[in-house]
C-alpha cells in the first residue's frame, strides 16, 4: 500500500477542527517495553512506513514561553481542551500574569476550575519569582502548578468506566514518569529544594503535596518536559525547528527515548498535541526514538553527549553514540603511561 494511503487511514481520529475529539491517539502497532539501560521505551509490533503517524498525544499541562506576552501572537489558549493560539485575547479578570489568555469567553468559562487553582499563586508569586529567580525557573514552577491544577480537576471529575488501556492516562501515567532522582547533581537538587520551599509550600496553593513530592515533580519535569517549536524536531535536512513558544508534559510521548539517529520526528499540532511521525521505515520490533534536541545544531559526538548530560543528566547510549564513542581500549591506549 502507498505511504500516503496508509497515512490517510491511520492519521489521528481527532482533527484540529474538532475540539470535542481532543483525545490522545496511539497507532495500533505502537507498544511499550522495558530496556535494561534506558528504562521504558516505545517499539513497533509490525512494520511502519515513512510518513505514518505513530502518536498524537494530549498534554497533561502546558505553559506559554514567549519573550513579550503583551504583543506575542504565539500564546496558547489556557483552556486545556482548546490550546489553540489565541488571536482574540480574553484576559484574566484578576490580572494574574499576562500570559494567561483564552480565545473566547466560552473557553475562559470552561477553564474556570483549572485556572482557579493557579490564579492566586500566579498573582502572589509570579512577579517575585520572575524577578528573583528568572524566567526559566518561573516556567519550571508554573508548569508544576499547572500539573497540580490538572490533577485537582481530574480528581473531582466523574470517571467513566473504560476498557483496559494500552497506555496509562491521566495522573496514573504522570506517576509513571521517570525522575532520574539519583542522577541529578547535588547542587541542582539543593537549588530545586530551595525553590519548592520558597515558592510552592505556600497558602496560595491548595494542595496536600509535601515538599518532597514537589521535588520529585521537578525531577520528573526536568527529565520529561517537551519544548513546543513551530517546526519538527529530528529532521535530518539541517533546517532548525524555530523559536520555542510553549513547554508541556505529555504522559505517553514521554516514554520515547532519545537517539542521535532518530526514526521519528515530533512536532506539536494546532491544539498542542504532540505528533510523532515516522521519518524512516521502521521494522517490527524496532525501538521508536525521537531526538531530545535540535540535531542540526549539535553534530559532534562529544558535543551531543555533553548536551544530554547537561540538560538531562544521562549519558546517551544510542546506536550512533555507541558506534562513534571511543572504545575502552582506545581510551586506555591514548593515556601517556600505557
Ligand atoms: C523522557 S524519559 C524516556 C522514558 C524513560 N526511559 C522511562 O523509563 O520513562 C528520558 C529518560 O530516559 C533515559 N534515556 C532516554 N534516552 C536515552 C539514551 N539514548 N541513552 C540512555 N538513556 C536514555 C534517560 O534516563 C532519560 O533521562
Amino acid at each position: 500500500m502507498a505511504v500516503g494511503a496508509v497515512t490517510a487511514i491511520l492519521k489521528p481520529r481527532a482533527t484540529v477542527k474538532d475540539g470535542s475529539l481532543n483525545q490522545p491517539w496511539v497507532h495500533p502497532h505502537v507498544s511499550q517495553s522495558q530496556d535494561p539501560v534506558k528504562g521504558r521505551q516505545l517499539h513497533v509490533t509490525a512494520p511502519i512506513a515513512t510518513g505514518e503517524i505513530l502518536m498524537a498525544d494530549t498534554p497533561y499541562a502546558v505553559i506559554p514561553v514567549v519573550d513579550d506576552p503583551i504583543s506575542s501572537t504565539e500564546i496558547l489558549c489556557s483552556n486545556s481542551t482548546c490550546h489553540r493560539k489565541v488571536s482574540n485575547r480574553v484576559t484574566c479578570p484578576n490580572h494574574c500574569v499576562p500570559e494567561v489568555l483564552w480565545c473566547s469567553d466560552i473557553c475562559r468559562e470552561a477553564d474556570r476550575a483549572r485556572h482557579g487553582f493557579e490564579c492566586a499563586w500566579l498573582k502572589t508569586k509570579g512577579a517575585v519569582l520572575r524577578s528573583n529567580e528568572g524566567e526559566y525557573y518561573f516556567g519550571v514552577l508554573w508548569l508544576i502548578v499547572r500539573v497540580l491544577a490538572a490533577r485537582s480537576v481530574e480528581s473531582k471529575s466523574v470517571r467513566i468506566g473504560r476498557e483496559k488501556e494500552r497506555f496509562s492516562s491521566g495522573w496514573t501515567a504522570m506517576k509513571e514518569l521517570c525522575d532520574n532522582r539519583g542522577l541529578w547533581p547535588e547542587a541542582e537538587l539543593v537549588q530545586w529544594r530551595m525553590l519548592v520551599e520558597k515558592y510552592l509550600c505556600d497558602q496560595s496553593l491548595q494542595t496536600s503535596f509535601s515538599a518532597e513530592e514537589m521535588l520529585t515533580l521537578i525531577c520528573q519535569q526536568e527529565s520529561n518536559s517537551f519544548g513546543l517549536y513551530p517546526r519538527a524536531t529530528g529532521l535530518s535536512d539541517g533546517i532548525d525547528r524555530g523559536e520555542q513558544y510553549a513547554a508541556a508534559i505529555y504522559p505517553r510521548s514521554s516514554i520515547a527515548n532519545h537517539s542521535c539517529c532518530p526514526n521519528i520526528t515530533h512536532k506539536p499540532d494546532e491544539q498542542g498535541r504532540m505528533v510523532f511521525t515516522a521519518s524512516k521505515d521502521i521494522a517490527a520490533g524496532e525501538e521508536c526514538c525521537i531526538s531530545y534536541f535540535d540535531l542540526s545544531k549539535c553534530v559532534d559526538v562529544s558535543m551531543r553527549q555533553k548536551n544530554l548530560k547537561e540538560l538531562f543528566s544521562f549519558g546517551c547510549q544510542c546506536q550512533r553514540c555507541v558506534a562513534e564513542l571511543p572504545s575502552e581500549e582506545e581510551i586506555w591506549g591514548a593515556l601517556p603511561f600505557c
